[in-house]
């Protein structure tokens, strides 16, 4: 299997393309290499999480998506073309829910939603408003919370508004980084099921980050592992939970994985377990 096949539940239509990439980062103590010629496709309409130990380069990878950071060596292509600077219109192409929110203190949740929006500076302020609010409807969230200001929120509301943020202008690729952390149980399970039924209805690409094996087992239809400096392996959890390598030893079949790996033979999603066609695990050109 080549890194050109049809995989997960995408399309094969490639949304982001990552060849021969480095990440090299300098200190007073030297050099540091975060990703050595590291290759992965993403494919339309997948939800491909990346999982990998601390350190291993997987937020970092997110902002060489977004264009926050730029890789001292190959290419990162987004929907056929360079990322752009994080700007209003880069904002039109790729959605970021960032690990923490990153809300504006001192806006509204409305003006959270609307900022990308109104930065753009081409609708007038109803219609601006009006979007804003469609937003805060389709991540569960009621009207009368647009005014709220975010220290006013849960955890699982500061998520919904990011997300809704993230959404204002409707892209077809959705980055999320950590999308659970920090939220209890039943909230994480809710989110959850929020971003499959968008991720269903808006036909997003969404890469994700998660070191929480529930909502990697629950949303993922292929699953990037990095170690040794790139992805070792890409592909469904079966696929990569055979893939002789001691991070997936330790990470899936560690006692953690085992409550996670006990779901899965229960009845996880059929995308994930059984793949679709042409799903597989890609450990050479994916590498
Ligand atoms: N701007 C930066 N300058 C210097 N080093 C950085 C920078 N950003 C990230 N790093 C380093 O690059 C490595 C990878 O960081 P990254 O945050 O992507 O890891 P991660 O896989 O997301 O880890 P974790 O799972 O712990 O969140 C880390 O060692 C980090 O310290």
């Amino acid at each position: 299997m080549n890194g050109n096949s049809n995989c997960g539940s995408g399309t094969g239509e490639t949304v982001v393309e990552i060849r021969n990439l480095w990440t090299v980062f300098k200190s007073p103590e030297g050099e540091q290499v975060v990703h050595r010629d590291l290759d992965l496709s993403i494919y339309r309409g997948e939800v491909l999480s990346l999982v990998g130990g601390s350190g291993t380069g997987k937020t970092v990878l997110l902002r060489q998506i977004l264009g926050l950071e730029h890789p001292a060596k190959g290419q990162v292509k987004v929907l056929g073309h360079p990322p752009g600077r994080m700007t209003a219109t880069s904002a039109a192409e790729v959605g970021m829910l960032f690990q923490h929110g990153a809300l504006f203190s001192a806006f509204s949740v409305l003006d959270n939603i609307a900022f990308p929006l109104r930065e753009l500076k081409l609708l007038p302020e109803d219609l601006i408003r009006d979007a804003a609010l469609v937003k805060l409807q389709m991540v569960g969230l009621e009207p009368r919370q647009a005014t709220k200001s975010p220290a006013d929120l849960s955890g699982g509301m500061i998520k919904r508004v990011a997300l809704a943020r993230a959404l204002i202008m409707d892209p077809p690729l959705l980055l999320l980084d950590e999308p659970t952390a920090g939220l209890d149980p039943e909230a994480a399970d809710d989110f959850c099921d929020l971003l499959r039924s968008l991720h269903r209805e808006l036909g997003l690409t969404v890469v994700m980050v998660t070191h929480d094996l529930d909502t990697l087992f629950d949303l993922s239809t292929r699953i990037a592992v990095l170690a040794d400096q790139r992805v070792i392996v890409a592909g469904t959890a079966r696929d990569v939970i055979a893939y002789p390598h001691p991070f997936i030893h330790e990470y899936f079949l560690g006692g953690r994985g085992q409550r996670a790996m006990e779901a899965l033979h229960e009845g996880a999603p059929s995308a994930l377990v059984a793949g679709r066609p042409g799903a597989g695990a890609v450990p050479s050109t994916e590498r």
